[in-house]
């Protein structure tokens, strides 16, 4: 079956300092896979690749068999891939709802509807509701974005990450920050939302990693070292020595 990414021996230097180095990865459709590593090994960078938000030096990646290295991050998008920041990245004086129905009408089909009365589109009307009922923000619908809870504000960033409806969905450390009562409740809600869907994360915290991954991927210094199920990279003694000193379970 063709894969949801393929990323092949991508390179990517920054001046003439190589960041990624002969980068392969495969993720197959309907796999939630992670993407772990120390500071500094190009997690990062390797989310900005797929997205289209840099460009490889050399290399190629694919979405759905289809070569996307060279698009601009709204193409990538268009195609079905949709991505989260590290950093929270919600407007945080639209309402909720408004922040959410953003993300809706994008995907459809009414991307410049801007001299329209929006909420009269009775399906953008629905589907931004079913989003907010999904992410438990309801209540909050209208509420500044701004003025949420650092949690309440990451939860609205993988809701209107989904709510494009994109088949592939990318979360850069979507728990960063978060308490672990905080945490559960996000892997709870990534777990539901991208059912049936592709997911690729990165994450610091293992217990997410570990709770939520089919597969895993080990980046250090820009080249991945090992892939394989949890228990695989678990047993892996390359892994062990990356993270010398640190539990990995
Ligand atoms: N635009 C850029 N220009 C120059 N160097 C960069 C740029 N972006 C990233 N780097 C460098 O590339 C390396 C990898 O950074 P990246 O943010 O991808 O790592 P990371 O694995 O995501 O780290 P962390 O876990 O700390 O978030 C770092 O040394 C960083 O300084």
């Amino acid at each position: 079956m063709t894969a949801a990414i393929e990323v092949k021996a991508v390179d990517k230097s920054f001046g003439n300092v190589g960041i990624i180095r002969d980068l392969n990865l495969s993720v197959a459709k309907g796999e939630r896979h992670a993407i772990i590593g120390p500071n500094g090994a190009g997690k990062s960078t390797t989310f900005n690749l797929i997205s289209g938000h840099i460009k490889p030096t050399s290399g190629e990646i694919r979405l759905n068999g289809d070569v996307i290295s060279g698009l601009r991050p709204f193409e990538i998008n268009r195609r079905g891939l949709s991505r989260s920041f590290q950093v929270t990245n919600v407007f945080a004086r639209m309402t909720v709802w408004e922040n959410v129905r953003c993300g809706v009408l994008w995907a459809t089909g009414h991307r410049y509807a801007f001299w329209k009365n929006v909420d009269n589109l009775p399906e953008v009307k629905q589907r931004t509701a079913r989003i907010l009922d999904d992410i438990h923000l309801s209540h909050r619908r209208d509420v500044p974005a701004g003025l949420l809870t650092y949690a309440e504000q990451r939860e609205l960033e993988i809701g209107i990450t989904i709510a494009g409806g994109a088949s592939v969905i990318m979360l850069d450390e979507p728990t960063a920050g978060m308490s672990h009562a905080e945490t559960d409740r996000a892997v709870a809600l990534i777990r539901r939302l991208t059912e049936g869907r592709t997911l690729v994360i990165v994450e610091h915290d293992m217990s997410v990693v570990f709770g939520l991954a089919d597969r895993i991927s080990v980046l250090v210094y820009g080249n991945i070292i090992a892939s394989g199920t949890p228990d695989e990279i678990r047993g892996n003694p390359k892994v062990k020595e990356a993270y010398l000193g640190e539990e990995i379970d």
